[in-house]
């Protein structure tokens, strides 16, 4: 069975769940004679199998550093080089195979070259088939901060084949599953009752629950992303918990995964909310709880707030000195909390503190 979920907007486009979808990618690229794909080295012969299927006269395989390591502005010009090496035109495809780091860096090198050419992600992890392949958020990381780089550039489709998550390590699972939580307390919280009801089906690739999972959760971004692909209003949304859990990521040096740092940034919103009265504390104690029981970290280190807090400071959504934090005023609520003061924030952070 596959499901189509469809992105609308300027450039619409289907997300498309299901197993076996290589023969899906021939009409998502047509009219191109050259398509590169970019992988990381474990996900070699998945790539050469999409490039099989592809079936252009010209298949340029490029591989790139695993995860946040190939999620680098160098990174992004050795394929740029290569690109021109093949004589890449407007009419040519870059595919990104691979979780989402690899999706996002292929997606900002098809953003940037020549202006703009198609892309697809043909997305291997749960993360990247729930959250970063889908909305056409591009970004590569600088020193500065987390995706400081980057462009909305939507794909021409996006292929979350389930049977790729069968190699998918169980902490990469549980790690994107965080963002699928952060889907349940923004818009669908049935999300939050099918993880709480069996952790351990929701884990399970082979399994109904987590095709239910990952279909929501594409269900809830694809609606925010056709509303506000550009992020000027209601997809901020997306953002729950990522003020904090990108701070985290640039201090460990992007060796924490993306999951893990939002799980930590979910627990610390929903005591920003509770801290301000918005938030019940039912729903409040239900992120630390839905979390844990995916296996998920919910804490980080105490000594780290007078690092973290600067580098909440370049998050895209703050404006000039002002931060702002997506909070809950209830489950499925989402509200922006802006300018809230330091004391405030301590506070909250204690919570998560260790
Ligand atoms: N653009 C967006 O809107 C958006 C949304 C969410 C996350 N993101 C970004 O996505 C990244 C997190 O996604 P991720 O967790 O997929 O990261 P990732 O790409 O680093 O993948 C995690 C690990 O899983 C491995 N992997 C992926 N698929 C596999 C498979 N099928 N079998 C075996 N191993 C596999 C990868 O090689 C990597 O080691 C972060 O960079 C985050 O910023 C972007
Ligand atoms: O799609 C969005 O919008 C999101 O915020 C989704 C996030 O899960 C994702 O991590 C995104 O890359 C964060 O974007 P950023 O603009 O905060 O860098
Ligand atoms: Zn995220």
């Amino acid at each position: 069975m596959v499901t189509r979920i469809p992105v609308t907007g300027d450039r619409p486009y289907d997300v498309i769940v299901g197993r076996g979808l290589d023969g899906e990618l021939p009409s998502l690229i047509e009219g191109a004679a050259r398509v590169a794909i970019l992988h990381p080295p474990t996900l070699r012969e998945r790539a050469e199998a999409v490039g099989k299927a592809a079936g252009v006269a010209t298949v340029v395989p490029i591989e790139v550093p695993d995860a946040e390591a190939g999620k680098s502005i160098e990174v992004a010009a050795r394929c740029w080089d290569e690109l021109g090496a093949a004589g890449f035109t407007r009419t040519d495809v870059v595919v990104g195979v691979g979780g989402g780091a690899t999706t996002d860096l292929a997606g900002y090198v098809a953003a940037a070259w020549l202006r703009g050419v198609r892309w697809v992600p043909v997305s291997t992890s749960v993360a990247g088939m729930v959250d970063a392949a889908v909305g056409g958020k591009t970004a590569v990381n600088i020193a500065a901060g987390k995706n400081l780089v980057g462009a909305f550039h939507p794909p021409a489709g996006v292929l979350c084949d389930l049977d790729a998550l069968d190699t998918l390590p169980a902490e990469d699972i549980a790690a994107g599953l965080a963002e699928v939580v952060k889907g349940g307390f923004i818009a669908d919280p049935r999300i939050l009752e099918l993880i709480e009801a069996d952790p351990a089906s929701a884990m399970n690739p082979r399994g109904d629950v987590l095709r239910e999972l990952v279909e929501r959760k594409v269900r809830v971004k694809a609606h925010v992303v056709s509303v506000d692909l550009k992020e000027s209003g209601l997809r901020e949304i997306l953002n729950y918990g990522h003020t904090l859990g990108h701070a985290i990521e640039r201090r460990e040096k992007y060796t924490w995964k993306h999951g893990h740092a939002i799980s930590v940034g979910l627990v610390f919103a929903a005591e920003l909310g509770r801290l301000t009265g918005r938030l019940d504390d039912v729903t409040a104690d239900r992120h630390r709880s839905v979390l844990e029981s995916l296996g998920l970290p919910t804490a980080y280190s105490k000594e780290a707030w007078t690092d973290l807090l600067p580098a909440m400071r370049v998050d895209k959504k703050a404006r000039a000195a002002t931060l702002r934090f997506v909070v809950l005023d209830g489950l499925a609520k989402p509200g922006i909390l802006a300018g809230p003061d330091e004391d405030l924030l301590e506070r909250a952070y204690a919570a998560v503190a260790r």
